[in-house]
């Protein structure tokens, strides 16, 4: 009670006074010239200070783009010794600069975002900047970088796919909503039947585990003919067709998914992901615990080597759509049981492997990846791909495969291409099945269509890919002839 008459005697004496000062300024304005012009001059000068704070503004955001668009087109020495004596002297030249005054700030911002350029590890260079210059050069410093990062992630579809695939991957609009913009790959010329349009790589992929006998190759799934190479510390207990893709499997992922420092100990985390995979036979956390560790690879291969490549893994499949899988006991675990074992080995990746970032992956490699099939022998040891949404127009499959560039194909009942693996390992090929004009979209079967009904294939694509087929063909059997994709 006490408190609340305080408060509302301390209003009342400040309302007072305001209204008392106001009175007393009303008056003043209208009867003294002498605090008129001092209150026009007041003015003035708030006026011109707003502006040359303005002004400054603009001279700095007008440096920082002009600076990004020269230095985009500048060539930077390749070997290392060049690229140190470059970055001693850009690093020398901001620090004299940013010495000679506030009025050579921004050249002095110019040459440590030059600097940045040739360091193997920009990073950590920012953060040394952030600690030793000053604040308003770092600043500059910094928004050079993101307007860079901004420019290159909004030109990303002018970039990628690299021409040489043949193809451009265009928004298609079906109504009025955002909501309602697809995107398609279209072909960037002719092509004929049997053609092969464009081939690429998996940016992760992985045998089916229940196949993981010595059949195939556990790195490129190509079937085993004769001979096969191994390694004792490898809990998973995989084969390669080659030293090669032994190598490459370590590198990217097995050194740092399946070595443990008590390989004997059943518990250990490493033992614990095995099991999970092998006795669950599911490809998935398999997929995504390679992805993963793919990226920290790639991160490190990029301090090791200085070469930054134009896009990231996570830059490519950060554009792709995604199925929302719901957080189940069983993801909880598969989520458990990746963050201890990265956050043994990796600083940060415990927080990073976060519920939803988990369930978005896995909704990317479960919506977008294709089956694929290396076998000679269709029938042999291959388990009929029936669960899982894995798109594929031919059975059985042997593993799945995440691409960037396939997956935006979109289905249909009637497509003019398909899926073909003619190295007999995990590289895809987008092969014509009829004549396609330059500018015409790609179309494949995400399911197989066989002599399958109208109400069976769309059940099955509504089912695993939430959408409605309104394809050509599936127009025609349905007697709607006014949508069509
Ligand atoms: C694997 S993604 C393909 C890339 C996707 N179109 C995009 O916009 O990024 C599969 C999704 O594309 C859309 N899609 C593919 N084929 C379609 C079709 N025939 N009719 C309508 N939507 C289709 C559906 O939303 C489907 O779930």
């Amino acid at each position: 009670m006490e408190l609340k008459k305080s408060i509302f005697i301390g209003m009342c004496v400040l309302g007072g006074i305001g209204v008392g000062y106001a009175v007393y300024w009303d008056y003043m304005r209208r009867t003294n010239p002498e605090f008129r012009k001092k209150l026009r001059n007041k003015k003035r000068a708030a006026k011109l200070k707003k502006a040359a704070v303005e002004g400054a503004k603009v001279k700095v955001a007008d440096f920082v783009r002009k600076a990004v668009e020269d230095v985009a087109k500048e060539t930077f020495p390749a070997d290392v010794s060049a690229k140190e004596k470059y970055f001693m002297e850009q690093v020398a030249k901001g620090e004299s600069l940013f010495g000679s005054g506030e009025d050579h700030y921004l050249d002095a911002a110019l040459c440590f975002y030059k600097a940045l350029k040739v360091y193997p590890n920009p990073v950590e260079l920012i953060m040394i900047y952030q600690k030793t210059i000053p604040e308003a050069v770092f600043t500059c410093v910094y928004e050079m970088m993101s307007l860079e990062v901004k420019k290159k992630q909004a030109e990303y579809f002018e970039n990628f796919p690299p021409k040489d695939m043949n193809v451009r991957i265009k928004e298609i609009s079906q109504g009025s909503s955002d909501e309602n913009v697809r995107r398609g790959l279209f072909a960037a010329k002719d092509f004929s039947p049997g053609d092969v349009i464009f081939k690429e790589n998996p940016i992760a992929s992985a045998l089916d585990p229940s196949l993981e006998t010595g059949d195939y190759c556990s790195y490129c799934l190509k079937e085993l003919v004769s001979g096969s190479v191994h390694d004792d510390s490898d809990l998973f207990e995989a084969v390669y067709c080659s030293k090669n893709c032994q190598e490459k499997a370590m590198n990217e992922y097995a050194a740092l998914l399946f070595t443990s420092n008590e390989p004997s100990d059943p518990e250990s985390k490493e033992a614990r992901l095995v099991g999970l995979v092998k006795s669950g036979n599911v490809k998935f956390p398999l997929m995504i615990a390679r992805f993963l560790a793919k990226m920290v690879h790639e991160e490190t291969q990029k301090v090791a080597t200085g070469v930054d490549e134009e896009y990231s893994t996570w830059d490519h499949i950060e554009r792709l759509r995604f199925l929302s899988v719901p957080p189940s006991e069983k993801e909880a675990k598969e989520i458990k049981l990746l963050r201890e074992l990265f956050a043994a080995k990796v600083p940060g990746m415990e927080e990073f492997i976060s519920e939803e970032r988990y369930l978005m992956l896995k909704g990317k490699l479960m919506y977008n990846a294709y089956g694929i099939n290396t076998s000679r022998d269709n029938e042999r040891n291959i388990r009929e791909n029936t669960e899982e949404t894995i798109r594929s127009s031919k059975s059985p499959v042997i593993g799945a495969g995440f691409y960037r560039v396939a997956s935006y194909i979109t289905h249909s009942c009637d497509p003019n291409t398909e899926t073909k693996f003619p190295s007999k390992n995990y590289e895809l090929s987008i092969v014509a099945t009829k004549h396609i004009k330059a500018g015409d979209e790609l179309k494949i079967s995400y399911i197989r269509t066989g002599n399958r009904d109208l109400k069976s294939r769309r059940d099955e694509l509504e089912a695993k890919w939430r959408f409605s087929c309104e394809c050509t063909k599936c127009r025609l059997e349905s007697g709607d002839c006014e949508t069509a994709v």
